[in-house]
C-alpha cells in the first residue's frame, strides 16, 4: 500500500468539513488504496468542537486514516501537506449580501497563503471552497509565490453538480449519464452554467443535451438562473449555507485533480486565467478542463454563442472587480 499523504482541511469544525472529512477518510477522494493523515485546522475558539470531530473520526474505524492532527496553529496544520481543502471562512447567512463576505474572508486567505508558502510541500494541490471562492483562491496563490499558480483552484464543482442534476431531472435520465456540463466564470450568480456541450449516455450512444432538451428558452431562461441562484435557494430554505452537497463537490473537485478526468470528459475548475475564451487574464475563472498527471488543461476551441459571450463578459468583469477590491483589503 502507498505511503500516507497529509491532507489539511481548514474550517475543520464547521459544517462542510463535517461531511468532507468522511469522504476523504473513506477513500472517495484520493483512492481506496491511499492512506491519509488528516490535519484539521480551525480557530482556537473551536478547539473543543474539533475534539468531538476527532472522536468521531476515531469511531469511524476507517482503515485509511493513519493519523489525525487537530490544531489552531498554521505551522502545524499546513506542515508538509500534499493536499489542502481551504474551507475555513464565514458562510453567507440569510439577509447578507455575497459582497459582505469578501472583506471578512479575504484576509484569512492572505494569511493562509503565506502559511502554505512557508510550511506546505511545494507540490501541494490547493482547493479553495470558502467564499468568495475564486477571489480567495487568487489571493491565497498570490501570497504563496513559491507554489505554482496552477496548483491553486477554486471550487465550481458544486455548480457543475447542480447543473448536471437539473438536466438529468428534466430529461428523466440517471444523473450519472449526463456529462460535460460547463460552469464558466465566478462561483456567484453571474456564473454561466452551459449545457451546449453536455451529453447524455443513451443506449444509442452519446446524444447532445440541447438536442434532447429541444427547448432553447428553457435552457436560457430556467436552467441558467436556477443553477445561478441555487446556493441562495438553499440558504433561504435551510437558513444555512449548503454543506453536504458542498462537501461532496469538494471531494469531486480534488478527485479530478488527483486522479485525472476520464477520456472525453470535462471538469469545471476555477483556475488562473490565460485569457482563453475572452476571459480577463490573471483572475481565477472557471473553465472546462481536463486533468492528466495532476496537471489541468483548459479544453480548447469549444464553440460559444453570442448569449454565452455576453454572460462571460459579465462574470469576467465581476471577477476583475472582486480582485481589485480584495487586493485593496489585503493592503489595509
Ligand atoms: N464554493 C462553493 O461552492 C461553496 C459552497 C458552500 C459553501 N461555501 C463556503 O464555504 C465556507 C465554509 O462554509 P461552512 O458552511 O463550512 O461554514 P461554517 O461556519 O459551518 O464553518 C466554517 C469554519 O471555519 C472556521 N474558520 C474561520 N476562520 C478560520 C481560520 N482563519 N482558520 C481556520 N478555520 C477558520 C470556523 O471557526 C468554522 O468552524 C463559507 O465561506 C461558505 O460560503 C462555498
Ligand atoms: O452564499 C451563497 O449565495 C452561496 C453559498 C454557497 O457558495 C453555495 O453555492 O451553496
Amino acid at each position: 500500500m502507498a505511503q500516507p499523504i497529509k491532507v489539511v482541511v481548514t474550517g475543520a469544525a464547521g459544517q462542510i468539513a463535517y461531511s468532507l472529512i468522511y469522504h476523504i477518510a473513506h477513500g472517495d477522494v484520493f483512492g481506496a488504496d491511499q492512506p491519509v493523515i488528516l490535519h484539521l485546522l480551525d480557530i482556537p475558539f473551536m478547539m473543543g468542537v474539533l475534539e468531538g470531530v476527532v472522536m468521531e473520526i476515531q469511531d469511524l474505524a476507517l482503515p485509511l486514516v493513519r493519523g489525525v492532527v487537530p490544531t489552531a496553529d498554521v505551522s502545524v496544520g499546513f506542515n508538509d501537506v500534499d493536499a489542502a481543502f481551504m474551507v475555513g471562512a464565514m458562510p453567507r447567512k440569510q439577509g447578507m449580501e455575497r459582497k459582505d463576505l469578501l472583506s471578512a474572508n479575504v484576509k484569512i486567505f492572505k494569511d493562509q497563503g503565506q502559511a502554505l508558502d512557508k510550511y506546505a510541500k511545494k507540490s501541494v494541490l490547493v482547493v479553495v471552497v470558502g467564499n468568495p471562492a475564486n477571489t480567495n483562491a487568487y489571493i491565497c496563490s498570490k501570497y504563496a509565490p513559491s507554489i505554482p499558480k496552477s496548483s491553486f483552484s477554486a471550487m465550481t464543482h458544486l455548480d457543475q453538480n447542480r447543473a448536471q442534476a437539473l438536466l438529468a431531472q428534466r430529461l428523466g435520465v440517471p444523473v450519472g449519464n449526463v456529462s460535460n456540463v460547463i460552469i464558466w466564470g465566478n462561483h456567484s450568480p453571474t456564473m454561466l452554467p452551459d449545457a451546449t456541450h453536455a451529453q447524455v449516455q443513451t443506449d444509442a450512444g452519446l446524444v447532445p443535451v440541447p438536442k434532447l432538451v429541444n427547448n432553447d428558452s428553457w435552457l436560457k431562461n430556467e436552467f441558467v438562473p436556477t443553477v445561478q441562484n441555487r446556493g441562495a435557494a438553499v440558504i433561504a430554505a435551510r437558513k444555512m449555507s449548503s454543506a453536504m452537497s458542498a462537501a461532496k463537490a469538494a471531494g469531486d473537485h480534488m478527485r479530478a485533480l488527483w486522479q485525472g478526468t476520464p477520456p472525453g470528459k470535462f471538469v469545471s475548475l476555477g483556475v488562473i486565467s490565460d485569457g482563453s475564451y475572452g476571459a480577463p487574464k490573471d483572475v481565477m475563472f472557471s473553465f472546462p478542463c481536463t486533468v492528466k498527471d495532476r496537471v489541468w488543461k483548459i479544453v480548447p476551441n469549444l464553440s460559444i454563442d453570442d448569449f454565452a459571450k455576453s454572460k462571460l463578459a459579465v462574470t469576467g468583469k465581476e471577477l476583475s472587480e472582486e480582485k481589485e477590491e480584495a487586493l485593496s483589503v489585503c493592503q489595509d
